[in-house]
């Protein structure tokens, strides 16, 4: 094995479940706290989550927070996806760093350092402080044509997202947020998604930045044609190039979908069965694979991660697959416009945090969840149990 195969490898090895008896110690000290059992809602889950990530009750607080932002090209632009010109992900970039993007002003806000990471620029860009330099290839090839990335590719941009979150950890943060700017990218995150939820490209593509009808109906064809050319299209045999074939049966389709999104009843989900890497290299983009890797590397760090949109919530499909347990580090930070996002994280059986109508990416959205994610953790640090303030509890049986 290479040095990336290992790298990702010792990585999934080194990710926990949820450590038990620290989850069960939070829900107690929940119930103890001065409040009725169960008033912070949501944020009670999350505190508990916490806590058996940690493997310790009350689990440590989450901060400083470091978001990083992935940044990369896409092949797939080629074919008319979006109205926004490639080089707007390089001017952007130039954009975080001057400290000029929405991502800067939330970061600002929550007292987040911001990172950029060029894991596939099309350009080259200059050193500068921020930049992260861990350029796999100037952009992804066309998922319409071909493979998008190669397997050494989707690999090493795999192993550089697990070596940023080492890093952003070893610089002290204890709360890492995932973030992307790459043109086009929506479209590469709705192929990933129809890929490993099973659901139809019309129910998972989006607008994006902002396209019109006729753009969104092209943009789903290319999402299928993407799909069907790699043998990824729900309902239809890779070996019979793109023959339907009956649904399977239920039992054999059984799947963990708490919060099922709007279904196809295909059931079948093409990428199951099929390595993860191979699927991500297919349709995914470099920054897909780059955040699926700071999501497996938080989770074997034991770090919390929020999750911003619908690119993240692609990658975390890619990451879950590799590895299921890593879930337990991840919290949606909001629900993205995008539809693609809410089926990722149905499938995924994960809750956003806010719900704006946010359609940016960025990071921006797991910004403005992070607050909510560290009040939840400072519950159990600080609030008083009903013992130790001389708070009366509620009547038993009442
Ligand atoms: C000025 C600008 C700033 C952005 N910041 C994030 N995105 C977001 O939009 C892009 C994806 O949308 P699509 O797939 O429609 O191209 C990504 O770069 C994403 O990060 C931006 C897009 C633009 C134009
Ligand atoms: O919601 C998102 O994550 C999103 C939407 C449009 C463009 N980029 C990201």
């Amino acid at each position: 094995m290479d040095r990336t195969a290992d790298l990702i490898a010792d990585t999934v090895a080194a990710v926990r479940p949820l450590d038990e008896a620290a989850m069960r110690d939070a829900r107690e000290l929940q119930d103890r706290l001065t409040k009725p059992p169960g008033a912070l809602g949501v944020l009670e889950d999350v505190s508990v989550r916490l806590a058996g990530l940690a493997g310790t009750c009350p689990a440590p607080l989450p901060e400083p927070a470091a978001v990083a932002v992935f940044a990369a090209d896409h092949g797939v632009h080629a074919q008319g996806v979006t109205p926004w010109p490639q080089e707007v992900t390089a001017q952007m970039v130039a954009n975080f760093l001057a400290g000029g993007a929405v991502v800067n002003a939330f970061a600002g806000q929550v007292g987040a350092e911001v990172t950029v990471v060029d894991i596939g620029v099309a350009s080259p860009l200059a050193v500068a402080p921020g930049l992260l330099p861990r350029k796999v290839a100037p952009g992804t090839a066309d998922m319409t044509e071909g493979p998008a990335m190669t397997p050494e590719q989707a690999r090493e941009a795999v192993a550089a997202g697990i070596e940023v979150a080492r890093e952003l950890a070893a610089a002290g943060a204890r709360c890492l947020i995932t973030g992307d700017m790459g043109i086009a990218n929506t479209t590469a995150s709705a192929a990933l998604i129809a890929a490993f939820t099973g659901l139809p490209p019309e129910a998972v593509t989006g607008r994006g930045t902002g396209i019109d009808d006729a753009t969104h109906a092209h943009k789903v064809e290319v999402v299928r044609t993407a799909l069907r050319r790699h043998g990824l299209l729900a309902g239809t045999d890779p070996a019979a190039d793109g023959e339907p074939v009956p649904a399977p049966r239920p039992a054999e389709t059984a799947r963990k979908l708490d919060e099922q999104p709007p279904t196809s009843d295909a059931s079948s989900v093409p990428a199951a069965g099929r390595d993860p890497l191979e699927v991500l290299a297919a349709v995914g983009g470099l920054e897909h694979a780059g955040i699926a890797g700071f999501v497996l590397g938080a989770a074997a760090l034991r770090v919390p991660v929020v999750l911003d949109g619908v690119i993240a919530g692609a990658a975390a499909l890619v990451a879950a697959a590799l590895c299921p347990d890593a879930l337990g580090a991840c919290v949606a930070g909001h629900r993205s416009a995008e539809p693609g996002h809410s089926a990722a994280v149905a499938h995924l059986g994960l809750r956003p945090l806010v719900d704006l109508e946010l359609r940016l990416g960025e990071g921006t959205g797991a910004l403005l969840a992070l607050p909510l994610v560290q009040g939840a953790a400072r519950v159990l640090h600080e609030v008083a149990t009903f013992d130790s303030a001389g708070v009366s509890e509620k009547d038993a049986g009442a």
